[in-house]
């Protein structure tokens, strides 16, 4: 459900005083730099201050905790939260206190000495395994920390993990912060109540990751424009020669199966009508060629100019623009001119355009000044913003409900 329907938010919580976990997503890019991990994209830490700076406005005792990467075997220095901690103190202005456990005596000490207004971050919850299990023992270990619990990682509620699932279900007073709540609010009116014509675009490296999103739009969609390597498993799928491109050869009969679904549904599909190739992904230039015309031993690796052209015009007619997964091998210069063409393109429609997080937010971020800051709503989750729109309940958001 994507309504905050019996969720309150943290205006509504009592929090003066309180010791306020605040759980956010600070699962953020690193660098390794001179053997020393460096953030390389610090969106999701800024994104997270309005909900930081109201609870310590309040005067409560803040206590974040976050999850970085997949740590496998406990803690592991190179996954520590110190350098956002760092970070996260320079945006903030103020002394960010860091346990070096999220639990136990050491987190204990930190938080019970908190004074109003106070913050610290705890180490990375994934040190434990419990977190991942959902583990209620775990869940109740972090509880004594705290009075109130407000989530505010988005980026997470699609994980029935302790943290966002097992710890709500235990502290009474509970809610979400501000970006949760944007979150929700914007890709909830994209899916339960678009502005008409509603494109979306999806793109990336695989048309099996994205069946369930794809089959679920086709239900809300009136135009499906398709980039990036899953349009050459589509390409393929009615006949064309994509040479060396990059395809999903046991995807062929699903990507026909879905053009007749977008066939019975009116969905008008738009493909590439010409591409950009090059022998190898390390190419240092690209050449353009229709569809039908790749040479031998040469791969799709953007979309070319007139089939830009040709998406301009739905994006032109569209008031809600959907966009996941970019149009090519966008890291790589020669193969980029497709993804941030469409970047700018929906950065100057006039519609609602939402960006459903991951690869192609970043490369909003890449495609030029000024250009992220037009769009109507970057999410900050990648998985999560994908399984909202496929109109699953998620753990972390149904559990804030009353
Ligand atoms: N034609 C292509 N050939 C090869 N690689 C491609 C092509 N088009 C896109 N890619 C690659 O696909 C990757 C992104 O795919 P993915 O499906 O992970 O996108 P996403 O959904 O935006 O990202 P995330 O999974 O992080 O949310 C990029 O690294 C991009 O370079
Ligand atoms: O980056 C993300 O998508 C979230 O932080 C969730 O991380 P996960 O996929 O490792 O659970």
């Amino acid at each position: 459900m994507t309504t905050l329907d019996r969720i309150t938010t943290i205006k509504d919580l009592p929090i003066e005083n309180k010791r306020v976990f605040i759980r956010v997503d600070f699962n953020v890019p690193l660098e390794e730099e001179n053997g020393k991990q460096v953030i390389a994209d610090d969106a999701r830490i800024r994104e997270a201050l309005p909900t930081i700076k109201h609870a310590m406005e309040r005067g409560a005792r803040v206590i974040l905790a976050s999850h970085l990467g997949r740590p496998k075997k406990g803690p592991d220095p190179k996954l520590s939260l110190e350098p956002v901690g760092a970070r996260l103190a320079e945006l903030l202005g103020v002394e960010v206190h860091l346990p070096d456990d999220c639990i136990g005596d050491a987190a204990k000490k930190v938080v019970y000495d908190l004074r109003a207004g106070q913050i610290c971050l705890l180490e990375n919850l994934r040190f434990h395994a419990e977190e991942e299990k959902d583990d209620e023992t775990f869940a109740s270990q972090l509880a004594q920390l705290c009075d109130v619990y407000v989530d505010d990682a988005f980026g997470a509620v699609h994980r029935a993990h302790a943290s966002v699932h097992a710890l709500p279900k235990i502290v009474r007073e509970r809610g979400c912060g501000f970006l949760l709540e944007k979150e929700i609010a914007a890709l909830g009116k994209i899916i339960t109540n678009p502005d008409r014509p509603f494109v979306a675009v999806l793109g990336g490296a695989k048309v099996s990751d994205k069946i369930a999103v794809l089959e679920s739009l086709l239900e809300k969609i009136d135009v499906l424009v398709i980039g990036g390597a899953m349009a050459n498993t589509f390409l393929a799928a009615q006949g064309i020669n994509m040479k060396s491109s990059k395809i999903e050869e046991d995807k062929l009969a699903l990507a026909r199966t879905i053009l007749e679904k977008a066939k019975d549904k009116k969905v008008t599909v738009a493909l590439p009508v010409d591409v950009v190739v090059a022998q190898s992904i390390e190419s240092r230039e690209g050449k353009v060629v229709d569809v039908g015309s790749i040479p031998d031993h040469h791969m799709a690796l953007d979309i070319g100019p007139r089939s830009l052209a040709e998406f301009q015009k739905h994006f032109d007619k569209a008031k809600s623009v959907f966009w996941n997964g970019p149009m090519g091998l966008f890291e790589k210069k020669p193969f980029s001119n497709g993804t941030f063409g469409v970047a700018r393109a929906l950065a100057d429609s006039k519609a609602f355009t939402v960006i459903g997080g991951g690869d192609s937010a970043a490369a909003v971020k890449d495609a030029g000044d000024g250009v992220a800051e037009k769009f109507s709503h970057i999410s900050t989750g990648g998985g999560a913003s994908l399984e909202l729109i496929e109109g699953k309940k998620l753990p972390g958001i149904e559990i804030l409900r009353r």
